[in-house]
């Protein structure tokens, strides 16, 4: 009997796996298994939105492999120490598994392949699982990745993705009793945002087959709407690897014409950012691109931001939206971290850190590096760039309906006063904590551009 782990990481579906797929082919008997690791607890990075979309995932994913004939074996523990184990117990000739891009996945890896060392059983990695196109596939020559994107975005487009595997028909596990904890429940997680989408690769294939099937033509030019809610909400699913990114690539590059183009531009942008973090795992806390900043930090103002209570309403409807669903529009993410770290001056590992105890799809690569664009010491090109939070609200919510779904207390305002209402008399609602001439002179003077 010729025995295999998959060892599930951020790829916790059946179709379109490589990981499983090849396990599949190289052993006749195969465990999956996902290890409830303790680090990512120790690192608070099990935040409540994820640890509940996560349950939808791993009991998804359970009841896809029973029907197949198999199941999921979920440990709890140091995953190296837990693989070992599952390794002894099965007597596994080889471990298969994702390479991650970030310095969490990379120590794993190698606390894996020391674990396996003396045990006869091989470990094997397998690209473009996370992302469409691997890390490092493409580099600039003489570098080991891109850091502007347009150029890399060329070279990907060129590259081309992979093309996409069928789920297994059947698993077969080895034969004897495999010890397992029991699946987590949503129901037990505590502090998840009411609005949460589920989990779960069949909520996601559901959701990339409609998003697919729909009107993508709209998502060219209403992407950035932020009341019209174009955009796919497929981030999650991506994040937990319950819809496949090169899949997604590729029936979206089948599907052409400028939405299908637009989209396909975004996902690359994934790609983009995840290559940054393998070739730069610093990146996910040091700056990138360091300015000398000397940020300020006014507890004060940052609870305003992280509570929906800056006066400035566009700003205060995305941080709403975000304690409410556990996600946020692009535009709404752009335009509250450009108030927190160039209007207000903070520190962007502060709001990204906020985000990440909220966000649902939130993940290393793209959340940090995102930031990081934003404040400028990331891969922008133009890193002293500050969005005006009335400017812009004008541009993307001209009929005040964003502001009105998330900002009750202006609600009944007219779309030309809901993005001032500074300018209006008794209104339940905080005045801006903030002017903003002062802080685009004060940020233009912190990085010398005065
Ligand atoms: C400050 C900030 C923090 C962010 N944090 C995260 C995060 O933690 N996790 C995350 O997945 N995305 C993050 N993003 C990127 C982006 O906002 C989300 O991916 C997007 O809003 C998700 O919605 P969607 O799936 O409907 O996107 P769509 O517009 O439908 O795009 C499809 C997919 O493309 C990818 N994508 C889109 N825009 C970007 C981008 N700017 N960078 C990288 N990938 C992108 C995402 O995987 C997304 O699901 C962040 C952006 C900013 C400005």
């Amino acid at each position: 009997m010729n025995v295999a782990v998959v060892l599930f990481t951020s790829d916790l579906r059946l179709h379109d796996n490589p990981v499983l797929r090849s396990a599949l082919r190289d052993a006749d008997r195969v465990v999956p298994l996902f290890v409830r690791d303790e680090a990512v607890h120790r690192a608070g990075f099990d935040a409540p939105n994820r640890l509940a979309f996560l349950a939808d995932c791993l009991a998804d994913l359970d009841a896809g492999l029973r029907k197949r004939g198999g199941r999921l074996v979920l440990r709890t523990g140091a995953v190296a120490k837990e693989v070992r184990r599952l390794v002894e117990e099965t007597g596994a000739g080889a471990v298969h598994m994702a390479a991650g891009v970030s310095g969490y996945a990379a120590r794993r890896e190698e606390q894996v392949r020391t674990a396996l060392a003396d045990t006869g059983c091989e470990l094997r990695l397998h690209d473009a699982v996370v992302t469409a196109l691997a890390p490092g596939r493409v580099v600039p020559s003489g570098k080991d990745h891109f850091a502007v994107f347009t150029p890399y975005f060329r070279r990907w487009e060129a590259a081309g993705v992979r093309g996409t595997l069928g789920a297994p028909r059947t698993v077969r596990l080895p034969d004897g009793e495999l010890a397992s904890d029991g699946l987590p429940a949503r129901d037990d997680v505590k502090n998840v945002s009411p609005g949460l989408a589920d989990g779960g690769e069949r909520a996601g294939r559901k959701l990339m087959t409609s998003w697919l099937d729909g009107d993508m033509g709209a998502y060219a030019d209403g992407h950035d709407d932020l009341a019209g809610d174009a955009t796919s909400r497929l981030s999650p699913h991506l994040h937990f690897g319950t819809v496949s990114a090169a899949e997604l690539a590729g029936r979206a590059r089948e599907k052409g014409g400028p939405g299908g183009e637009a989209f396909v531009r975004q996902l690359a942008w994934r790609d983009f950012h995840h290559q940054v973090l393998a070739a730069r795992h610093d990146a996910s806390w040091s700056d990138y691109r360091p300015r000398e900043d000397r940020w300020r930090s006014d507890e004060d103002e940052i609870t305003a931001w992280k509570t929906g209570h800056t006066g400035y309403p566009v700003v205060d409807a995305a941080m709403r939206q975000l304690a409410h669903e556990g996600w946020m529009h692009n535009r709404g993410r752009l335009l509250a971290a450009s108030f927190l770290t160039k209007t207000l001056y903070v520190d962007w590992r502060v709001g990204a850190r906020h985000f990440l105890e909220l966000l649902v799809d939130g993940d290393i690569a793209n959340n940090q590096l995102n930031w990081q664009w934003v404040a400028g010491t990331g891969t922008d090109t133009r890193p002293n760039r500050v969005l005006n939070p009335v400017t812009q609200a004008k541009r993307y919510d001209p009929d005040g309906d964003y502001v009105r779904r998330w900002v009750p207390e202006l609600a009944e305002l007219e779309a030309s006063e809901i993005h001032e209402p500074w300018k209006l008399d008794g209104l339940d609602y905080p005045g801006p904590v903030v002017d903003l001439g002062e802080a685009r002179a004060r940020f233009e003077k912190a990085r010398g551009l005065d």
